[in-house]
């Protein structure tokens, strides 16, 4: 495991913000922190990077309870620059708190620099960049020292379009190498780049698990299936079949009468010879799952 947490709560004056969440992360993951505004996702996000002290509870990462600060890498949700400093320097400046060796410093800036896109700018001052520039530099910023884990905080949230697909297409190339924790209320960027979601409301994990297994909690009873031959006119005189749409004559989505039926279905595919190029239980939306576990 490269992170577990146990019983991590937090509490302004009365207000318990964070209250006794658990869960994991496993090297290689790419975990999006889902809730709506308030839920607590920067308060934990803080707490696991070392910026806030919990009240209560236990952050483990890699076996360790005293955490190597240095395996981590964070991007705040409003990070601040030097206007007046270029990308180079600001990234030399972030290197030497990161203890990175000075020799090493050049050639990872470089590199990082190239990674994110933005080489081309790499001698221009800060307080000229765009916010996706910036969002990207902040990226680097919490890149140069390899991190084991990075925990972003709302990413995207602020960025247009554009901004918006060149991070997550970063994030999506980043996760081949990194373990990655990142906050967003957006469940379509959740579901671009993440394998798994934790979701907050109101300080208390309501869910955690992998989207497939997420999205299973919403079956919404529709089938689909696709065969190699006609089957319009067979499948239509089938009692057990009901609320049949055919996109054409051998593609089909329908719900059974009780799903007891689906064997029943298969059975009388190969009893006819038919051949099934696919088969399933159609799940709902992610939106769906999202809101049936929020509620
Ligand atoms: N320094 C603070 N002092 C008092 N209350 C705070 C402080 N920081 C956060 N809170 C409160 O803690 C709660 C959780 O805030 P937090 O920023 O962690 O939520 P969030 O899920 O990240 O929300 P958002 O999506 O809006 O960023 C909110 O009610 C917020 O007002």
């Amino acid at each position: 495991m490269l992170l577990t947490v146990e019983g991590l709560s937090k509490r302004y004056k009365t207000n318990i913000v964070v209250d006794n969440i658990e869960f994991d992360i496993q090297p290689n993951q790419c975990v999006a922190l889902l809730g709506p505004n308030g839920a607590g996702k920067t308060t934990t996000l803080q707490m696991l990077s070392g910026l806030l002290k919990p009240d209560s509870g236990q952050i483990t990462f890699q076996g360790c309870k005293n955490i190597d600060r240095t395996q981590i890498g964070f991007l705040p949700q409003y990070p601040s620059f030097f206007p007046w400093m270029t990308a180079v320097e600001f990234l030399y400046f972030a290197g030497k708190l990161s203890k990175m060796e000075k020799g090493k410093l050049k050639d990872k800036i470089n590199n990082v620099l190239h990674f994110v896109d933005l080489h081309h700018a790499k001698n221009k001052k800060i307080g000229g960049f765009s916010g996706g520039m910036k969002q990207r530099l902040g990226l680097a910023q919490a890149l140069i020292h390899e991190p084991k884990l990075l925990i972003l905080d709302e990413p995207v949230s602020a960025l247009d379009p554009t901004g918006r697909r060149d991070v997550l297409r970063i994030l999506e190339e980043l996760k081949k190498k990194t373990s990655i924790l990142f906050s967003t209320h957006i469940l379509h960027d959740a579901e671009q780049v993440c394998d798994e979601i934790i979701m907050m409301k109101a300080g208390k994990v309501k869910w955690s698990g992998s989207i497939k297994r997420l999205k299973e909690r919403t079956r919404n009873g529709y089938f689909f299936l696709k065969t190699e031959g006609d089957i319009k006119s067979w499948l239509s005189k089938k009692d057990y079949i009901r609320e049949a749409n055919f996109s054409n004559s051998s593609t089909v989505t329908f719900k059974l009468t009780s799903n007891q039926y689906c064997n029943c279905l298969l059975e009388d595919c190969i009893k006819q010879e038919i051949t099934i190029i696919h088969f399933e239980e159609r799940s709902g939306t992610l939106e769906d799952a999202y809101m049936e576990v929020m509620r």
